[in-house]
């Protein structure tokens, strides 16, 4: 498989927070989800893949070019949406198509007129006046009316409703339908990535602590739930024990479920209850 996305060994140390050696791979024609806690590092990691800030050390390339090969290309390449619109408040549709045809290359008029027409997006209000919602899906016009090969989005899904996230989840799995394209996508809402990622990535204080492909980090882990008094011996396996007047509640990885006999309910994990548990482990 061919990468999109190579980020290796960056590292970078702003104020008393540090990321921490962050290495990870994105092949093509697929999407990986970015998780962690609040102040984990998601966003400093993206604004380094965005450009913004130089890490202290490590590289990243896009399609096999860095920043330093071709700046232009580089930046050309990646369709960022944030969590908020960066247009000046002031700005109707008609300014930003004229932003975008200036800027980029690749700009497609009648793709973003469409999209924007489809999204019932106002041509009259100023952005100012534009719902959450109604930005975010500007932000997205924008990025899908031009030639990318990755969309970075960072929280982008913030203020959707759930129709308009539906729709949005359609519309990023036939981003990377012909294979040629790559998503990489950091969220709070471990349930969106639930649904379309095929990679899941964890930040906890700058570093990585999981790095696997979806389906098999699913079946990587159980949990379990039992009567502590039964526990003897098996403290040592469980991640993020979380005890009540009925019992407790743990992860464990799935390979060690024998140990555990028969005096325990198990059941599948979802993404969220692995991050949750990891995350108190
Ligand atoms: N310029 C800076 N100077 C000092 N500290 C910074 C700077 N930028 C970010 N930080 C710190 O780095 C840490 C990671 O921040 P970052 O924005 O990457 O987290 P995040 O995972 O995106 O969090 P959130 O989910 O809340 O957006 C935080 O503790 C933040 O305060």
């Amino acid at each position: 498989m061919e990468d999109m996305l190579v980020v290796k060994n960056v590292s970078k140390k702003l104020g008393d927070f540090y990321l921490n050696d962050v290495s990870l791979s994105l092949p093509k024609g697929y999407i990986m989800g970015y998780i962690g806690k609040n102040g984990a590092g998601k966003t400093t990691t993206i604004n380094i893949i965005n450009h913004l800030i130089n890490p202290d050390c490590g590289s990243v390339t896009i399609n096999g070019i860095s920043y330093k090969d071709n700046p232009v290309l580089y930046k050309e390449q990646i369709g960022y949406v944030g969590d908020e619109s960066y247009f000046p408040p002031e700005f109707k549709i008609k300014d930003v198509k004229k932003v975008l045809k200036m800027f980029y290359k690749s700009f497609d008029e009648k793709k973003f007129d469409e999209i924007v027409e489809r999204e019932g997006l106002s041509k009259d209000k100023k952005i100012k006046d534009f719902s959450r919602g109604m930005n975010v899906k500007l932000m997205f016009a924008t990025v899908l009316s031009r030639e990318t090969k990755i969309l970075i989005l960072d929280e982008a899904t913030n203020g959707l409703d759930p129709i308009a996230k539906d729709s949005l989840m359609t519309t990023l799995q036939e981003y990377i339908e012909d294979g040629e394209k790559s998503i990489f996508f950091s969220t709070h809402v471990v349930s969106d990535l639930e649904q379309i990622a095929d990679f899941v990535v964890m930040i906890e204080n700058g570093k990585l602590v999981i790095n696997e492909q979806k389906e098999e980090l699913l079946e990587n882990y159980l949990i379990v739930k039992g009567n502590e008094s039964e526990l003897k011996g098996l403290e040592g396996n469980l991640l993020g024990k979380k005890s009540n007047d009925y019992g407790f509640e743990a992860m464990i990885k799935a390979d060690c479920a024998d140990e555990f006999g028969n005096k325990f309910i198990f059941e599948k994990p979802n993404i969220e209850q692995i991050a949750i548990h990891l995350l108190r482990a």
